[in-house]
């Protein structure tokens, strides 16, 4: 049996080959373990904001390439199915009993979400049954829930959080699938991050094994942006603008005082994307450290001799640190290997330990009082409501997940890849987290817009790009090895 690090078991991916090196990385669907369903036509077609578009209904062979930068003899490479609404529907909308739960840390955009998963099922497919579980996953089985309607989110866009509560921990799979069963819930909206989908997978899992006829869907939710495939996570640009208010009081204390250092703590538990693109879209940022790129402070090209050369040639500086980095510098004081309920690691506070590492080296070695301003926006730069962007990018991924439930596909999270909307199985989106890549363009542009040192090392830099292609390799070993292959496609 295949299986993925989170014992997810991958050898019931459904792979299609087709010409050219062509593969579809299916979603399942009902018809995979459940036979003779009925089927019935899709009420858009009757809807007079649909029926008038060219080609509403997607196309069943419809699908979006994974890599779109491709050579001439290049393979046609991975491709994922094409979200959207299908002609022929899996459910009528007086049998549809939907439930969402929201799951894991706040993120701008929840509430749009959630709205536009009422309003979507609600408008577009006539369901009136969608249950709001309180509280995060345990909410299935200890809490009450709410009946959501049309009426009851209309404006909850407008507002940070989540209606319906969140939380880490508490996921007992048998027990949620359990209160499932016993609702008689047969749609799962579960919207949360990399930890939240690990627990959608399995839920999933156990469904399958019950044969029950529950969609389980995903919307990917993370302001960390860590969730691989698909190009961004909904709320990551809210939060990237947020932290520029943070970045803008920073440089305004620094360049206001003699030797004035303004030091952000972003947020990024693993990866650094919002303090990259903090850093990219601000200007005033000198230096930028994130975990996937390991600094050090003492000796030539450290931290310590660049704040020196900046003080020197502009009298101030700005600093933005993810709070994921640097945590090896730190490991050895007490509460390092602490978790939360999910199993995260518990961080300690980089951003004070550096500021008060750099005022000690300074006073001391260069006999210089240095005016360090530390700030840490923490949780405001995700406690507010998504801008005008991620709302449309909310409604999309919520419409999306819609279209594929009623269709009779599970087992997936709605996802944009390539700026398309797609549904991406389950297995793909738990193998592993997304992070910076330091030996990727994005990065290079970032040490250029700053001028900061690398902190690499030749050698390093070559290790990391051996570590790089060892790790595509294997990808695409697996992809053309380990799983089931189904030639002369018959896509849904
Ligand atoms: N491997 C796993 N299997 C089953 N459930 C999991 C797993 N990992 C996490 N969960 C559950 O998913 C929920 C959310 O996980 P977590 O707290 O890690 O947040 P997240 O979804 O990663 O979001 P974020 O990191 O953006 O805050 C929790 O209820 C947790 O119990
Ligand atoms: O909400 P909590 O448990 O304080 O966790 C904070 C963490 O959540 C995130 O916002 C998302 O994972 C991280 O950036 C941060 O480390
Ligand atoms: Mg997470």
């Amino acid at each position: 049996m295949a299986t993925t690090g989170n014992n997810i078991d991958s050898s019931k991916a459904k792979i299609v080959h087709g010409d050219g090196g062509y593969v579809l990385e299916d979603v399942p669907h009902f018809s995979d373990y459940i036979s003779d369903l009925p089927t019935y036509a899709n009420p858009l077609q009757d809807n007079p904001a649909y029926s008038v578009v060219k080609q509403y209904f997607v196309h069943v062979d419809d699908s979006v390439p994974q890599k779109v930068v491709v050579h001439k003899s290049s393979p046609r490479g991975i491709h994922f199915r094409r979200a959207g609404p299908r002609q022929r529907v899996y459910f009528q909308a007086d049998e549809v009993h939907a439930c969402i739960v929201t799951c894991g840390g706040l993120c701008p955009g929840l509430n749009t979400v959630i709205r536009e998963l009422v309003c979507g099922l609600y408008n577009m497919y006539g369901v009136k049954k969608v249950l709001g579980i309180e509280g995060g996953y345990r909410g299935f089985y200890s809490k009450n829930t709410i009946h959501l309607t049309p009426k009851f989110v209309n404006d909850i866009h407008k507002r940070g959080g989540t209606v319906i509560g969140t939380s880490r921990g508490g996921h007992d799979t048998s027990k949620i699938v359990d209160s499932i069963q016993d609702r008689g819930i047969n749609q799962v909206y579960i919207i949360g991050g990399d930890g939240t989908q690990k627990g959608a997978a399995a839920i999933y899992e156990e469904v399958r094994r019950r044969g029950l006829k529950v969609s389980v869907v995903g919307i990917p939710k993370t302001i960390d942006n860590d969730i691989p495939v698909i190009d961004k996570s909904f709320g990551f640009d809210t939060a990237v603008e947020e932290a520029q208010r943070a970045i803008n009081a920073a440089h305004v204390e620094a360049e206001s005082m003699e030797n004035g250092i303004g030091l952000v703590k972003l947020m990024g538990r693993y990866c650094g994307f919002i303090a990259m693109y903090a850093t990219l879209a601000s200007r005033d940022v000198d230096c930028c450290l994130i975990p996937e790129s390991p600094f050090y402070l003492e000796g030539p090209g450290g931290l310590y001799e660049y704040i020196a050369r900046c003080l020197k040639d502009n009298g101030h500086m700005v600093i933005v640190i993810a709070e994921g980095a640097g945590q090896e510098l730190l490991s050895g004081s007490c509460g390092s290997d602490k978790q939360d309920a999910s199993g995260n690691k518990l961080l300690q506070d980089i951003g004070l330990w550096l500021s008060q590492r750099i005022k000690d080296h300074f006073s001391k070695e260069h006999k210089m009082t240095i005016n360090l301003k530390y700030i840490d926006p923490t949780y405001m730069i995700r406690a507010i409501p998504s801008n005008a962007s991620d709302n449309v990018y909310c409604t999309l991924l919520a419409q999306s997940a819609v279209h594929g439930a009623m269709a009779g596909y599970t087992g997936y999270t709605s996802g944009l890849v390539n700026g398309r909307q797609t549904y991406i199985p389950f297995y793909r989106i738990v193998d592993k987290q997304n992070k910076v890549v330091i030996t990727d363009r994005m990065w290079a542009r970032l040490l250029s817009s700053t001028n900061q040192p690398s902190f690499l090392t030749v050698k390093d830099v070559s290790e990391e790009k051996k570590e790089e292609e060892t790790l595509s390799q294997m990808n695409q070993l697996s992809n053309n090895t380990e799983d089931e292959t189904v030639s002369n496609p018959s896509v849904k």
